[in-house]
């Protein structure tokens, strides 16, 4: 639920390359103060780089371009590396996606947290807090070495990290839960939105599932070979979705199958998907014809929605 008015983050026209190929393409988005905003995609679609761009954290040969990315009244695509640096962890705090290799190995738990926590590590609120995020092991245990905790543990002990150290104004989460067991997957899921919510920070969670999803965000993004295909609150994405590969995404979830529907696996491959004289979908696509082959979708508007589609069903 959205809780605040001004745009956490705004960002427009967001492209990155690695080398001479583009993987991310016109990504325009915003985020609303408090608000989950949720990416998804098949693997290779751009998520992770958009993610890392906003940080600035490209890894090497990675590079960006973009219109702006603002954050806290800074253009982020122009911010120096010494800004940066002010801005990460602080305004802007990243949740890891594998918590055994974001800790240090050799050093107690109880001490990797009082770097971050320091004195507040002592008072009872923040002690009310870890324990109600099911960490009392790690106040119970605060010798023990990571590795005589499990990976939820550290998971959440991270989250807690990213979210109380600060108290950012935006959390990323890209695919925080891909290691855990799926039981561990949604406890540490609701620990994210707990936490996310006690803090009022802003999210944008990252992930290939729409199911994980659906519980997460109040807006999702859609992307596919590298751009937003379609922008929709989250009831308005499910109840009517607009791009054909939105559908086709819907008609793949596990849940279309436990409802009795026939789970339908999205046809072709998104090799080429990064294609720029026509809809990259448009391989893939059930209704796709000449100008679809031919032709770019540009980005339509429907209210609080976007669309790049040039058969989508869009009512204004
Ligand atoms: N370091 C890199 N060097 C070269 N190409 C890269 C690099 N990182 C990503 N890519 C390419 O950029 C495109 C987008 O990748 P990205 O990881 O952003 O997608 P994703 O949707 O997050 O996928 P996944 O869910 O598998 O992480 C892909 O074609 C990928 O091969």
């Amino acid at each position: 639920m959205s809780t605040g008015t001004e745009p956490a983050l705004r960002v427009a026209d967001l492209h990155v390359r690695y080398g001479g190929s583009t993987a991310v393409r016109d990504v325009s988005f915003h985020i609303d103060g408090g608000e989950v905003f949720g990416l998804v995609g098949e693997s290779g679609s751009g998520k992770s780089s958009v993610c890392a761009a906003l940080m600035r954290l490209l890894p090497p040969g990675g590079s960006l371009r973009a219109t702006a990315i603002e954050f806290g009244g800074r253009d982020l695509s122009r911010a120096s590396e010494r800004d940066m640096r002010a801005i990460r962890g602080k305004g802007i705090a990243l949740v890891p996606q594998k918590p055994m290799t974001s800790l240090s190995p050799t050093t107690p738990v109880g001490r990797q947290l009082r770097w971050y926590l320091g004195e507040r590590l002592d008072s009872a609120q923040t002690q009310q807090m870890l324990i109600s995020i099911g960490l009392r092991a790690v106040l119970d245990r605060p010798g023990d070495l990571p590795s005589r905790f499990s990976g939820g543990q550290l998971q959440r002990l991270l989250i807690a990290i990213a979210a109380l150290t600060h108290r950012p104004a935006l959390l990323l989460a890209d695919e925080p839960t891909t290691t855990l067991d799926a039981t561990v997957q949604a406890q540490v899921l609701r620990l994210l939105l707990a936490v996310r919510a006690e803090v009022g920070s802003a999210m944008l969670y990252v992930t290939h599932d729409l199911a994980v999803i659906a519980q997460v965000a109040d807006r999702i993004g859609v992307m596919y070979g590298g751009r937003l295909v379609e922008v929709a609150p989250v009831a308005e994405l499910f109840a009517a979705p607009r791009h054909p590969y939105t559908r086709a995404l819907i008609a793949a979830m596990p849940s279309a199958w436990i409802e009795g529907r026939p789970l339908r696996p999205i046809p072709g491959s998104a090799a080429g998907a990064n294609r720029t004289d026509g809809c990259p979908f448009a391989p893939r696509c059930p209704h796709a014809d000449t100008i679809c082959q031919e032709t770019m979708p540009t980005a339509v508007m429907a209210g609080a929605a976007m669309v790049r589609c040039h058969h989508a069903e869009v009512t204004v």
